[in-house]
C-alpha cells in the first residue's frame, strides 16, 4: 500500500520470527507487521559492509526501482527503514523459498515446469523492460517461488534504468551475455541471454557455458558454444527456444514477445503461471 511507502518504519512495528536465510550482507528474517498482521520477509543489511562494499548507490537505486514496479512474478520492496547500525528492507514473503535449492533437490526439471517458469520471467522481464529496467542478474539465486508455486524475481540490487547504463562486474560470469563479459554497452537483450541460460539450467540442471576455470567458462561465452547432453531428453522445441535465445548478435535474439508464442512454451507452459 502506499501507506507502506511513506511510514516511517521501525522494528518495534514486526514480530520478528525464524531466519529464513544468510545473504553475503546480511540475514533474512519472517515477520509480521503487527498492526496489520501482514507477514513479510525482513532483510537485514549492516551498514558497515554496505560502506566496504561500496553498493550505497546500488541499494538506493534497487529501492528505487522496485517502488515503482508491480507485478506477480516480482518480489515486492513494500519498503525499507534504518537504525544506527543497520539498514532493513521490507519484502514480500516468498512462502516456498528459493528456486535454486529445488533445482538442486530435483536435479532438473520437468519440460512443463521448466516452461511455466520461463513464461512467467519473460512476461515479468516484457513489464520491467516496459519500465526500461534491465535487471541484469537474472539467475537461479535471485528466484523464489510464493505459496502457489509461482515464480518470483527477487533482487534488483544490479539491475538498472536503461538511460544511465553502467559497465559494472556482476556476481556468477555463467549467466553473462557476451556483450558483458566483453564489458561492451548492453541493453534489456542481456536479459533474454539470462533467461536463455536459465531455460538449459532448468531442463539439465546446469548452465550451458559451465567449466572448472573462469577463462574456460568465459570462452565457451563468447564462443556461444552451446551443446546439449543426450541425457535428460529434451525435446528439439525446447532446444530450438534456447538457441534462438543464445544468439551472440544482441539484436538477433528472439525478442520477449515472440519467445511467448514459441511452441515449445505454447505447447507447455501452465497458463495460470
Ligand atoms: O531469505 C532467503 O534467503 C530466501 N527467502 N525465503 C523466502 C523469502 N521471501 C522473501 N525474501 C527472501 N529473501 C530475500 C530476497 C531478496 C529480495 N530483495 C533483495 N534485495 C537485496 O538483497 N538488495 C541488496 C542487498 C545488499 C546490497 C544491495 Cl546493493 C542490494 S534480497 C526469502
Amino acid at each position: 500500500s502506499s501507506e507502506a511507502a511513506q511510514k516511517r518504519w521501525t522494528t518495534s512495528d514486526f514480530d520478528v520470527g525464524k531466519p529464513l536465510g544468510r545473504g553475503k550482507f546480511g540475514h533474512v528474517y519472517l515477520a509480521r507487521e503487527k498492526r496489520s498482521n501482514h507477514i513479510v520477509a525482513l532483510k537485514v543489511l549492516f551498514k558497515t559492509q554496505l560502506h566496504q562494499s561500496q553498493v550505497e548507490h546500488q541499494l538506493r537505486r534497487e529501492v528505487e526501482i522496485q517502488s515503482h514496479l508491480r507485478h506477480p512474478n516480482i518480489l515486492r520492496l513494500y519498503g525499507y527503514f534504518y537504525d544506527q547500525k543497520r539498514v532493513y528492507l521490507i519484502l514480500e514473503y516468498a512462502a516456498r523459498g528459493e528456486l535454486y535449492k529445488e533445482l538442486q533437490k530435483c536435479k532438473y526439471f520437468s519440460e512443463r515446469r521448466a516452461a511455466t517458469y520461463v513464461a512467467s520471467l519473460a512476461r515479468a522481464l516484457i513489464y520491467c523492460h516496459g519500465k526500461h529496467v534491465i535487471h541484469r542478474d537474472i539467475k537461479p539465486e535471485n528466484l523464489l517461488i510464493g505459496a502457489q508455486g509461482e515464480l518470483k524475481i527477487a533482487d534488483f540490487g544490479w539491475s538498472v534504468h536503461t538511460f544511465n547504463r553502467r559497465r559494472t562486474m556482476c556476481g556468477t560470469l555463467d549467466y553473462l551475455p557476451p556483450e558483458m563479459v566483453e564489458s561492451l554497452e548492453h541493453d534489456a537483450s542481456v536479459d533474454i541471454w539470462s533467461l536463455g541460460i536459465l531455460c538449459y539450467e532448468f531442463l539439465y540442471g546446469v548452465p550451458p557455458f559451465e567449466a572448472r576455470e573462469h577463462s574456460e567458462t568465459y570462452k565457451r561465452i563468447v564462443q556461444v558454444d552451446l551443446k546439449f547432453p543426450p541425457k535428460p531428453i529434451v525435446s528439439s522445441y525446447a532446444k530450438d527456444l534456447i538457441s534462438q535465445m543464445l544468439v551472440k548478435e544482441s539484436t538477433r535474439r528472439l525478442p520477449l514477445h515472440k519467445l511467448l508464442e514459441h511452441p515449445w512454451i505454447v505447447q507447455n507452459a501452465d497458463p495460470s503461471g
